[in-house]
């Protein structure tokens, strides 16, 4: 596990069981079985696993939402299961369902929720920000995945905690409002926020995370910067030729045109650049001649033979769970 700089969570071994099940004769069910993480302020943590790996388990835990069958947690140094509204203010939580009401107006309720903080962020900044003026007469039940999505990050957003945290961000959500969330954590996490997300997906984790922490069946199997994680051996050969080159450049930079469409190519945050698929050598001549014509000289450049998808099949098994 990383030493802590600045943390604002700190996971040490936690244990989770559930039960008594029928289905297993009235046993109690481990469904977490020492997992251990740090969340730093400033940072963007992500938790990655498959459907069933523990992810949201682990993460109501912190949030003190479940109560932990062994280990330790520290959320802005003290305990979720025994601290009281001091810290739930601090904190902000936006869970996988929503749990918005449904009857609710989105406007009206963002105010109600504000009313209930000392100092609120602006509700008509966030309504604005994450274009939720568009659907601001539609009650929630009514609302598309998408929009309780938004509306949710506005409502975890409300009170301008310290710590994020977010189920599963990108679920229903359009690639515009994706584009839109992503860029909000991005601002929020440069802003000193610290921001702990499970995902599923690996483009989220790459494109979001400045530190990855794989889980697989209640357990971390492996952890690291994105760049970490593409540089491990891998465990088996896949004969696949998808590669990950990772820049750092100045801001903005518009490469749409220079390489093939078979390679995505993204800035992750401004100045972080991250292009992936079957790049060839003429590929990277056609980028370093673009670099050559436009007066740019990255930073720093990693380019490593795999991506974060042969990472995490490696680490966690390639089953379906
Ligand atoms: N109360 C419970 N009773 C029975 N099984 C449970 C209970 N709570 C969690 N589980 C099981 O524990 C495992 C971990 O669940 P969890 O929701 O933490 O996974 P996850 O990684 O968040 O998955 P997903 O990506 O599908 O949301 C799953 O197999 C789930 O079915």
């Amino acid at each position: 596990m990383r030493s802590p700089e600045s943390p604002v969570l700190t996971i040490s071994g936690l244990i989770k069981d559930v039960g008594p099940l029928a289905s297993l004769d009235g046993k109690m069910l481990r469904v977490v079985s020492g997992v251990s993480l740090i969340a730093e302020r400033g940072q963007v943590t992500a938790l990655l696993g498959a459907n069933g790996a523990g992810k949201t388990t682990t993460i109501e835990c912190a949030q003190g939402l479940q109560a932990r069958t062994g280990g330790t947690i520290s959320l802005l140094g003290q305990d979720p299961g025994r601290a009281g509204a001091d810290l739930r203010s601090r904190v902000g939580v936006m869970l996988q369902d929503g749990g918005l009401p449904p009857s609710a107006r989105p406007i009206p309720l963002l105010r109600h929720i504000a009313g209930m903080y000392a100092k609120p962020r602006s509700v008509d900044e966030l309504v604005d920000r994450l274009g939720i003026e568009s659907f601001a007469r539609t009650s929630v039940r009514r609302l598309s995945g998408g929009q309780k999505q938004r509306l949710a990050l506005a409502a975890a957003l409300i009170g301008d905690p310290e710590v994020l945290f977010l189920d599963e961000p990108s679920a229903g959500l359009d690639p515009q409002s994706r584009q839109l969330v992503f860029e909000l954590i991005a601002e929020l996490r440069d802003a000193g926020m610290g921001i702990i997300l499970t995902t599923h997906l690996m483009d989220d984790a790459q494109r979001l995370a400045d530190y990855v922490y794989i889980i697989d069946a209640g357990r971390n199997v492996a952890e690291g910067t994105v760049a970490q994680l593409l540089q491990r051996e891998p465990a088996v050969e896949s004969g696949e030729h998808i590669r990950t080159l990772l820049f750092e450049a100045e801001a903005g930079l518009n490469l749409s045109g220079v390489l093939p469409e078979s390679i995505t190519v993204r800035e992750t945050r401004a100045g972080s650049y991250i292009a992936n698929g079957p790049l060839t050598a003429q590929d990277l001549a056609a980028l370093t001649a673009w670099w050559a014509a436009h007066g740019v000289m990255p930073s720093s450049l990693s380019l490593a033979a795999r991506s974060l998808e042969d990472v995490f099949l490696d680490v966690s098994g390639k089953d379906v769970r």
